[in-house]
């Protein structure tokens, strides 16, 4: 099988992994399947939505019995998990035929592109892109824009998608008629931090390419919470971890639950601060107690969060959700033009000094993610968790 890549198999990487193949095939029947099958694959290739792990590496293995017969090649090592995943999805059809598997993987593929034509549909004819969102939701109710960060499952871990979804979701409340814009999480934790899979996505151009990515991803992110130009409120109903507790410092106003901890794992990822905490957190609660969080995985309680100017407010998680919220409905009933502007010249002072800041965070992470130090921790999160 191809070279080691880490658990996460996104679809292109699937996609580009496939070797050229020639079909054998005779017989009008087989030749009209083969039609299919190649408009199949040219049909993947157009999804708009990621169909999740499970059905990517079903549409692997379906594709190798269908294109090579069943699996007999050696299972890969315990720490090979991308071909170990794919190894296990073809070794688990079984003695399927090549036909066989031909007409469940362009089932499979109708399945999924037909799955997709409704949502197309209701956004284009609702006229409303936030419906549209697959990592979060969207509302506007009593003048407040929420965004409600929407993977429970993972607790909240923002994956690519959810970091490119989220700014689609700033750029519109930015714009929309609403007065201020609030930020939660959706089941018990506010936000477990970046998805540690986005680092195990390894496309055919290397890890290199990887970081270049991620750090212009991550400093795009930023940029729209430096840039954004009403008041963001964080609602924190849980626990929050790594750029979800750094962010927390370009927010205008930040509520918790006392159930919520603050926790930056950096040096225990082998990273570094992001989110314009290495300026932000010292500026906020003093070098020397901004060094304990980022340099030493100091874990804040809400109490101490607040205490240290992180957080504006802790509430008793059994009234947390009622009080945050009729304090946000009465703020939203204030001049909106007031203060948007108000925040404007707060930040405005700032503005530069961040940017610069968030620049500099992200080069230095771009070198931190191809360290060992960091493959070696991002490895070892997901051999515990026993991933894939
Ligand atoms: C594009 C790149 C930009 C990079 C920006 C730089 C940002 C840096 C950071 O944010 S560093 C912080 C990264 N986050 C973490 O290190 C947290 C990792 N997660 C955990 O430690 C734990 O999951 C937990 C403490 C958050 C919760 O523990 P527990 O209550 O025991 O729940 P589970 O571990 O069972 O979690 C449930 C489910 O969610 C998956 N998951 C949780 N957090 C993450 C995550 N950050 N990345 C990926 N997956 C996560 C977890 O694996 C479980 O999945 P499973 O059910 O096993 O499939």
């Amino acid at each position: 099988m191809e070279r080691s890549h880490p658990p996460k198999v996104c679809l292109h990487i699937l996609i580009q992994s496939f070797p050229a193949v020639k079909l054998h095939l005779t017989g009008a029947v087989m030749r009209a399947t083969e039609v299919e099958f190649d408009k199949a694959k040219e049909h993947l290739k157009t999804l708009k939505n990621d169909p999740g792990n499970d059905t990517k590496l079903r549409i692997y293995a379906l594709f190798k019995q269908a294109t090579q017969g069943s699996c007999s090649s050696p299972k890969p090592g315990m720490l090979d998990f991308v071909n170990k995943a794919k190894w296990e999805a073809w070794n688990s059809l079984g003695n399927i035929s090549k036909e066989d598997a031909r007409q469940k993987y362009v089932d499979l593929v109708g399945t999924l592109i037909s799955s997709e034509a409704p949502i197309q549909k209701e956004a284009t004819t609702a006229g409303d892109p936030k419906s549209s969102y697959q990592t979060l939701q969207v509302t506007t109710e009593n003048n407040i824009t929420t965004i409600l960060l929407n993977r429970p499952e993972k607790k909240n871990a923002i994956s690519r998608k959810m970091y490119e979804e989220i700014m689609q979701a700033l750029e519109q409340a930015g714009k929309d008629d609403s007065v201020l814009t609030v930020m939660t999480g959706s089941g018990d934790y506010y936000c477990s931090g970046n998805d540690l899979s986005n680092f195990t996505q390894v496309g055919a151009e290397g890890v290199e390419k990887l970081a270049r990515d991620s750090g212009e991803l991550l400093t795009r992110y930023v940029s729209h919470f430096i840039d954004f130009p009403k008041p963001l409120i964080a609602v924190v109903n849980g626990p929050a971890v790594g750029i979800a507790v750094t962010g927390l410092g370009l927010f205008d106003v930040v509520y918790a639950t006392d159930r919520a901890t603050f926790h930056a794992p950096f040096s225990q990822l082998g990273q570094s601060p992001e989110g314009c905490s290495s300026y932000t957190f010292p500026k906020m609660m003093g070098t020397a107690k901004a060094n304990e969080i980022l340099l030493f995985n100091k874990k804040l309680t809400a109490a101490q969060a607040c205490d240290l100017g992180l957080v504006t407010e802790v509430f008793p998680d059994n009234t947390f959700q009622q009080e945050v919220w009729k304090k946000l409905r009465a703020y939203a009933k204030l001049p909106k033009d007031s203060l948007r502007y108000s925040k404007q010249l707060i930040r405005g002072m700032e503005k530069e000094k961040l940017h610069a800041v968030n620049a500099q965070e992200c080069v230095r992470l771009q070198e931190r993610w191809l360290s060992e130090e960091c493959m070696n921790a991002i490895m070892s999160f997901f051999q515990n968790k026993s991933k894939l």
